[in-house]
């Protein structure tokens, strides 16, 4: 093209999800990156000739770095950028830079005293469950009026995973169903949660009612509640052998209302964040539920209520999913 020139290119594979779980015994460690990779160097004739005998598919960038991560392990997101970037350069004469730059989920154990067995015993806690550092926030939602006051709490953006304890299988399959059926994934979700207590507190002109007028009993202590019904729910997650996220689910909100007072309902809307395992084969490494790839969208979405007993369903689902 006459009269034009490139300027600077550079090409690779952004958003590499991936999730490697170390397992030690009952006791698993687990790995969460975004690696995004460019490269540049001889791209020249790429661009102006269509030439590819210098190009490094992007879908191999991609597939490098799953290798890698089950290969050489993820001792830092630094060491494994360093691992990568070198590999390319070293690798590719057309190569003369790569840039790696890695986003680390951070995910902190999820601590729970182990649970009754049915014969007695205690079980030991799991060691396989991870709720996400520092992304979620708490939720009020108060209604009052001439009749009283109503109370909703909550949280967005808890997110959690298991790295095993959980199967998915005897599903319904028609002619369309490709899944495979599994007795051991990961489960990981991002959990959404709203719930109602059923305190009747005093309404519109009965003092402050924040429980210091005379008719009025000590106020509910919501903070130590809002704390109870997220130790439930994070203690139940963790706990549950899960035969589907529709089960834990349910596990979740009944455990909630069994252990936190004053809570009638809960309304609960969990994503299900697939991990799938990556098929290094072609490359001859064997991976056993050891590197995944961390899905993006469409993800399944698990929604339901739990009550207590003679409850009624009051909390409008679409709330929820406006959360
Ligand atoms: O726990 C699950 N529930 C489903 O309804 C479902 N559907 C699916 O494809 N995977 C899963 N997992």
């Amino acid at each position: 093209m006459p009269g034009v020139v490139l300027g600077p290119a550079r090409y690779g594979k952004a958003g590499n999800r991936v999730v490697r779980v170390v397992r030690e015994g009952r006791t698993h460690h687990l790995k969460d990156l975004e690696v995004s990779i460019a490269l540049e160097g001889d791209l020249e004739e790429t661009h102006t000739l269509g030439r590819n005998d210098k190009v490094l598919p992007t879908d191999t960038v991609r597939n490098t770095v799953y290798a890698f991560a089950r290969e050489h392990g993820i001792a830092s997101a630094e060491e494994f950028a360093l691992l990568l970037a070198r590999h390319f350069v070293a690798g590719q004469e057309s190569i003369h830079r790569a840039r790696v730059r890695i986003e680390e989920h951070l995910w902190e154990r999820i601590e729970v005293p182990g649970a009754p067995t049915p014969d007695g015993e205690v079980a030991d806690p799991p060691r396989h469950s991870f709720v996400r550092s520092g992304r979620e926030t708490r939720i009020a939602q108060v209604t009052v009026d001439a009749e009283g006051c109503e109370v909703l709490a909550g949280l967005t953006g808890l997110t959690v995973l298991n790295t095993t304890a959980s199967e998915f299988h005897g599903f319904v399959e028609d002619r369309y169903t490709t899944l495979r059926e599994t007795t051991d994934r990961i489960l990981a979700t991002e959990v959404t949660a709203l719930w109602r207590y059923a305190d009747r507190l005093p309404g519109a002109g009965s003092g402050t009612g924040a429980g210091t007028g005379p008719d009025e009993g000590p106020a509910p202590d919501w903070d130590a509640r809002w704390t109870a019904a997220r130790d439930h729910l994070l203690a139940a997650f963790a706990l549950t052998h899960s035969l589907s996220l529709q089960q834990t689910l349910y596990e979740m909100g009944g455990r909630v209302l069994t252990g936190v007072p004053g809570v009638a309902e809960i309304r609960l809307s969990l994503p299900n964040k697939h991990h799938v395992p990556f098929d290094l084969s072609p490359f001859g490494l064997e991976n056993d539920h050891e590197v995944h790839v961390a899905g993006d969208d469409p993800h399944g979405l698990i929604e339901a209520t739990v009550l207590r007993e003679g409850a009624t369903a009051r909390i409008p689902p679409d709330l929820v999913n406006a959360l």
